[in-house]
């Protein structure tokens, strides 16, 4: 028998460095702050605390801390290359997401923590990694939607770095379509936006009778940004209407989601887990992978019921470590057996007795398990983007 898990011992007893990760719900104090940070700023900010040349820059970064400054549309996303570690100033927390301004990463940002500065990363990896130098204090993940279901490969980026989950977000999602001022839709042929949007409006797509082909790009608001920059006429993006806004595109739809209630779900994660408490819903994320044996799953999942603790996600990716054990029978062949990483989200703190002791009880069946985080439940009020005439379920 392994010895048990001492899960709950590995939180801090104090709050995490920022002292910061209460998780807020007020919308109203949040402004993006995200301008263009030139090479300069960045060194005078570096030359103030280090005593070492500045580090060289090679494009421009996105101003993280003058909160008075407007979004600019020619402001470049952070890339690897502009990770270098650089010093906290001020008290605003500083929140790395994939896209540029105008996402709905940004936004989620914006939720998460009202008074935070967003800084828009060309990549996830590039957005984790930017929390793990300290460029950001926190990265901000959309992992499933309502409509589209779970974005896959975001899973894998928890396993490849040692961020936790600090806290969850749901944010709604209202889609519109968007053009250059005066195209009209019937010489659209082509409509571009990240994965999820297109597949959240498949089937109005459909319904508003466009000939057009569906091209996935990186983000919503990239996907309108490209638009405008390279002058194209004859496409259109599914964004919101604060990237036409920014990117000086116009709604030729509004709402044209599949379902009126289309929400994506983002986790923020921080270098430090939070303390998890016990007075207030909280929910736990884990990771676990089983060498063979029979009904793990089942067992693991068994020990979180027999405690009534409710499972509200279970996810499956393949474990990259070792994708697939080949199992020889000399009578009857190989059989090639796919191998899991089972990624599980349950409504208790790891603050509760029964969730160390279902955890422990977890880690008999399995040959990995990490907590990924425990953090408060978004429990905001349920105010759905409202529906349109467009919504295929009208
Ligand atoms: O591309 C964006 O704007 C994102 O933040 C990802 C996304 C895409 C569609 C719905 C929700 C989140």
């Amino acid at each position: 028998m392994k010895a048990a898990p001492q899960l709950a011992r590995s939180y801090p007893s104090e709050q995490n460095s920022q002292g910061t990760d209460t998780y807020e719900t007020s919308r109203s104090e949040w402004q993006s702050s995200s301008a263009i940070l030139t090479s300069k700023v960045v060194s005078q900010q570096q030359s103030e605390t280090l005593p070492m040349p500045p580090v060289s820059v090679g494009v421009d970064h996105v101003n993280c801390h003058n909160s008075t400054a407007r979004v600019s549309h020619h402001q470049k996303p952070l890339t690897v290359n502009d990770l270098s570690p650089t010093p906290m100033h001020g008290s605003n927390l500083r929140v790395a997401y994939q896209g540029v301004p105008g996402a709905y990463s940004e936004a989620a940002a914006g939720k998460a923590y009202p008074n935070c500065k967003a800084i828009p990363c060309d990549q996830f990896e590039v957005a984790f990694q930017a929390v793990e130098c300290w460029t950001a204090d926190r990265a901000v993940l959309p992992v499933e939607n309502s409509l589209g279901g779970s974005i896959h490969r975001n899973y894998d980026l928890f396993l490849r770095h040692r961020l936790h989950i600090v806290g969850e977000v749901h944010l709604p999602i209202h889609h519109c379509l968007l053009a250059l001022p005066g195209v009209r839709k019937e010489l659209l042929t082509r409509v571009i936006s990240h994965p999820q949007g297109l597949a959240q409006c498949e089937r109005t797509l459909t319904k508003l009778g466009l000939n057009v082909s569906r091209e996935a790009v990186d983000d919503t608001a990239g996907a309108a940004e490209f638009i405008a920059a390279n002058n194209l006429h004859d496409t259109a993006a599914i964004a919101s209407a604060r990237a036409a806004e920014i990117y000086g595109l116009e709604i030729l739809e509004d709402g044209i989601q599949d379902d009126a209630s289309n929400v994506t779900r983002f986790v923020m994660l921080a270098r430090d887990p939070i303390v998890p408490r016990t007075d207030r819903p909280f929910k736990t994320s884990i990771v676990f992978a089983h060498e063979k044996g029979t009904s793990v799953l089942f067992k693991v999942l068994s020990a979180l019921a027999f405690r009534d603790i409710s499972l509200t996600k279970i996810e499956s990716r393949p474990n990259h470590n070792r994708p697939i054990r080949l199992v020889d029978d000399v009578n009857v062949g190989t059989a090639k057996h796919f191998e899991y990483m089972f990624y599980v989200d349950f409504e208790a703190s790891m603050a509760e007795t029964r969730a160390q002791n279902a955890l422990s009880e977890v880690q008999e069946f399995t040959s990995f398990l990490r907590v990924l985080g425990s953090y408060p439940m978004d429990m905001t009020p349920w105010s759905p983007s409202s529906s349109t005439s467009h919504t295929a379920s009208s």
